[in-house]
């Protein structure tokens, strides 16, 4: 077991490079789901600490420290913040762990993403030097055009629990080697590693104002931020019905967003296969890692009828034998979901699924051996019908429901009825039949043999309603650059469009 006594830093605010409290002065208490016990807090935000961190921001875009820095410079704070993520791994995966359920493994595994994702940007920073200004040849004696790459300007990142640190630092790492100044709004249920985030700033002399910390609750902390006329773009991943408040709230003011709202992804299983456990280990991965706490899980089992028996019989032996336990635990493979709230819905969804009429194959409630933490087991859902909740809603818990399937055309109709578009999965060997499932999958990733493996180079997003914008790769830079035209008139001739007054 790892050391549960790490203690938990009481910080303040992080703006302007400083630790400052909230003018309020109000704190939320950090709760550990593998306890249900408070152990810490953090600081509240309202609307007037959104206002001061703004104007932190605009200053560090205004001074030349910051406003006037290249990519190559950028990139020296970019791999300074990752070195002292990795020095600091093992308490920073940790913290992640008391603060949000995840497992000590996949918290450890996070921070080394973590890590690698402002190294990846670095690298992109530096590259940025010679893409920042782009000469476009008319073929014209009387113009001269290029095309710049600037920062877009100050930008709120407003983030989920589910990867408390990974899922801001997809965000942080692009914004600041654009040389945008922002704002991280992290989830009021996992924040220990943001603000941690802030004392790393610090350490490596992050010029102040280039990146601020605001905790605090939605609506007090990330509304007035989405509102606010002087932040030029909201980046944000959460649930559906919030990215839709945080876009209404941007509309006003035609301020750009980019949403990454989650999914109810499926994983298309073919009778082809050549190992029943490979996929089946894949299947399990989609859907019961980080407790099936993620965006992209692949909730949605479609397996062809001719071996759905012996596939979900092969499930059942490889969910028997899961670890649950505290996240700290060596071996843990499934830790507690993120909070009361979440454990209540999941559970619900669940015994909704039972009255509508599907069968819980296994799990479906609190593991016998733990008795507090928010814990659910790893549960099977089958005897689904499309018209069933299980089978259209996002559950964001440990809850994989399935379907079988005859033919190509029908799995295709199943993996594609849904409301959501970020993630799919196709298992097969038949290379061509995966090539025809790229294509008719309506989403923006696509797994061939496996689900979920993610890279710092490749788009992250989604369509339909599970967003649109794309984080990660260069799609995650290009969305903080603005890009400006520049048309120079190089010709001694008058322009003569007008009669000119002096022939008169
Ligand atoms: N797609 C994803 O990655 C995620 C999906 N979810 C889904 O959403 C459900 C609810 O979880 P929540 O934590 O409540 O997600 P949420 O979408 O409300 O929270 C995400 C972030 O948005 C902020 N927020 C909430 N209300 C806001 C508002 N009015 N204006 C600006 N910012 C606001 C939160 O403080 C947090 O930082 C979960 O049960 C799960 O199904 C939750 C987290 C991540
Ligand atoms: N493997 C990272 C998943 C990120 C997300 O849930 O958005
Ligand atoms: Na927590």
């Amino acid at each position: 077991m790892a050391n549960r006594n790490v203690p938990i830093p009481r910080r303040q605010l992080y703006i302007g490079g400083e630790w400052r409290e909230p003018v309020k002065k109000n704190r939320i208490p950090i709760i550990n789901p593998a306890t249900e016990e408070i152990i810490g807090d953090i600081p509240a935000a309202t609307a007037e600490d959104v206002d001061i961190a703004v104007e932190a921001a605009r200053k560090a875009i205004a001074r030349d420290d910051w406003g006037s820095t290249t990519g190559a410079q950028r990139a020296k704070y970019l791999r300074a913040i990752a070195a002292k993520v990795l020095e600091k791994k093992s308490v920073l995966a940790t913290l992640e762990s008391l603060d949000s359920g995840k497992t000590l493994f996949e918290s450890a595994a996070d921070m080394d993403d973590v890590a690698g994702c402002f190294e990846y940007y670095a690298d992109l920073a530096e590259a940025l030097d010679s893409r920042r200004k782009t000469p476009v040849n008319l073929n014209s004696d009387s113009f001269k055009t290029y095309v710049l790459r600037e920062p877009l300007g100050v930008v709120g990142l407003i983030t989920p629990w589910n990867y408390p640190l990974l899922m801001a630092i997809w965000k942080v790492a692009p914004a600041l080697a654009a040389g945008c100044a922002a704002i991280l709004k992290p989830s009021e249920l996992a924040s220990i590693t943001c603000l941690e985030l802030g004392e790393i700033c610090r350490e490596i002399g992050l010029p102040s104002g280039a990146l601020n910390i605001l905790t605090g609750l939605g609506p007090e902390a990330g509304g007035p931020l989405a509102s606010h006329p002087h932040v030029d773009k909201i980046s944000f991943t959460g649930s559906g019905p919030t990215g839709s408040k945080i876009m209404t709230a941007a509309a006003q003011l035609v301020k750009p967003v980019s949403l990454e709202l989650g999914g109810k992804s499926p994983i298309v299983v073919f009778d082809d296969i050549d190992n029943l456990d490979i996929a089946a280990e894949w299947t399990l991965f989609g859907i019961f890692a980080n407790t099936g706490q993620v965006c992209s899980a692949t909730s949605r089992l479609i397996v062809q009828e001719s071996i759905a028996s012996a596939f979900l019989d092969r499930l059942l032996k490889w969910t028997k034998n899961i670890k649950i336990s505290d996240p700290l635990e060596e071996d843990c493979k499934l830790g507690p979901v993120v909070s009361a709230g979440q454990y209540e819905k999941v559970l619900k969804f669940i015994s909704n699924a039972k009255s509508e009429g599907a069968t819980i194959l296994y799990g479906g409630e609190r593991p016998q051996h733990l008795k507090k933490g928010y814990y659910v087991q790893p549960t099977i859902i089958t005897d689904v019908n499309t018209s069933m909740e299980i089978w259209k809603e996002e559950v964001f818990g440990p809850v994989l429901c399935v379907k079988t399937f005859k033919t190509e055309e029908e799995a295709i109709e199943l993996a594609n009825d849904t409301k959501y578009g970020l993630a799919a999965a196709v298992m097969s060997k038949d290379v061509k039949r995966c090539e025809r499932f790229t294509k008719a999958f309506q989403t923006g990733i696509i797994w061939i043999n496996c689900s979920q493996p993610t890279f710092n180079q490749l788009p992250w997003g989604g369509k339909k309603r599970s967003g649109f914008g794309r984080d990660l790769g260069e799609w995650g830079l290009e969305s903080f650059l603005n890009i400006k035209q520049v048309t120079e008139y190089t010709s001694a001739e008058p322009w003569a469009f007008y009669k000119s007054p002096s022939r008169n």
